[in-house]
């Protein structure tokens, strides 16, 4: 007899590009599954892990979202990823559908490989790989800054070559995918998000639907039952790191900021906006307390864009520390950086 497989979606996407937003809405959103969630990505402040804690329910219990913050996901496989899933699925009440989301610079083919593991093979299958990208960032350039080279190369061949660490991450993202999510679309006029749409299609190497979204909400019909078994299907998908001996996340560093607690929640802002402006900030988020107010500040910066709100009050035993984890490419000046945020 066998046994039928767990389905598993992969959620990839840039840093910043709404992962945890789509994430959020999964497990809001009706859909009679119980899921369950493997988080990963950069820094110990474990943001993602939090936020979606906070939206835990009776089909998604807390203890059913496991974060994984001791690193890249797909290089620490055997040693974390498969005792994480194999513990998921021995739950009382095993999830009917799994979430991964995986740090914003992940190499997704590394990861859907390891579901060759024969520990896992035999339990689960990629339902889909979801790649996420922010139509604002995607239609300035950020990942493909010249779209007529891209098209022109994908003539030729298959695996796009870019100069650019954030657009080999981002391609092997796109060209991992079942579908893509073209996210922010409320940052964006008609003409971007077409100019999106047409980097993304240059980018893909087979044709995949793509899907318009703000806050990353999309039906859940469309995301989760792909049936894709991705992990049966690797040759097509190409990756700039077939073999897995560069990593695409040694072209960013990560480093993690203390603030002191402020009293200028617009100031903060601002000094997060000019690390991103003036010193190739990628990302940077975190908690931070404000003198005098019992919740805490969720502080969040994609690129120059920067959004923050009290997300729930400080609790009685917890220590108020103001912390930001902040994400560059390789040699951006960390103590610069440092500098500008901690500044008075
Ligand atoms: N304007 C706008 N902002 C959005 C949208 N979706 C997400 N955001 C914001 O973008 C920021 C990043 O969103 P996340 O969902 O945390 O992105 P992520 O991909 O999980 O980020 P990392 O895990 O750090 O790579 C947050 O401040 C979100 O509130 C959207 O559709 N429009």
């Amino acid at each position: 007899m066998s046994i039928e497989k767990i389905p598993v979606t992969i959620i990839t996407g840039f840093l910043g590009a709404g992962k945890t937003s789509l994430i959020r809405h999964l497990i809001e959103a009706p859909h009679g599954r119980r899921l369950a969630i493997l988080v990963n990505e950069f820094g110990d402040v474990g943001v993602d892990g939090d936020i979606l804690k906070g939206c835990s329910d009776e089909n998604c219990p807390e203890d059913a979202i496991v974060e994984l913050t001791n690193g890249c996901l797909c290089c620490t496989v055997a040693d974390e990823f498969v005792p994480t899933i194999s513990a998921l699925l021995a739950r009382p009440e095993p999830p009917q559908h799994i979430l991964i989301e995986t740090s914003g610079l992940a190499l997704p083919k590394p990861l859907l490989k390891a579901f060759d593991w024969p520990d896992l093979r035999t339990r689960i299958t990629v339902d889909g790989v979801i790649a996420i990208a922010d139509a604002e960032a995607v239609a300035h350039g950020r990942f493909a800054p010249d779209l007529e080279a891209v098209a022109a190369q994908r003539g030729a061949d298959s695996s796009v070559s870019h100069d650019t660490p954030l657009g080999e991450v981002f391609e092997d993202q796109v060209a991992c995918a079942d579908l893509v999510i073209l996210n922010k679309v409320d940052l964006v006029n008609a003409e971007a998000l077409a100019k999106a749409r047409d980097v993304i299609q240059a980018e893909s190497p087979r044709r995949i639907p793509v899907v318009e979204a703000t806050e990353g909400r999309v039906d859940p019909r469309i995301v989760l039952g792909i049936n894709a078994a991705a992990e049966t299907d690797l040759d097509a998908r190409p990756s700039h790191h077939e073999h897995h001996d560069a990593h695409d996340h040694d072209d960013f560093e990560t480093i993690d900021v203390t603030l002191s607690a402020l009293t200028d929640v617009d100031a903060l802002i601002a000094k997060v906006e000019a690390a991103a402006r003036d010193h190739g900030v990628l990302r940077a988020k975190g908690y931070v307390a404000v003198a005098e107010k019992p919740m805490r500040l969720l502080v969040q910066g994609v690129g120059s864009r920067v959004r923050a709100q009290f997300d729930r009050a400080w609790m009685p035993d917890e220590e108020r520390i103001s912390r930001l984890v902040v994400i560059g490419e390789k040699g951006f000046d960390r103590a610069a950086v440092a500098r500008v945020l901690q500044g008075a």
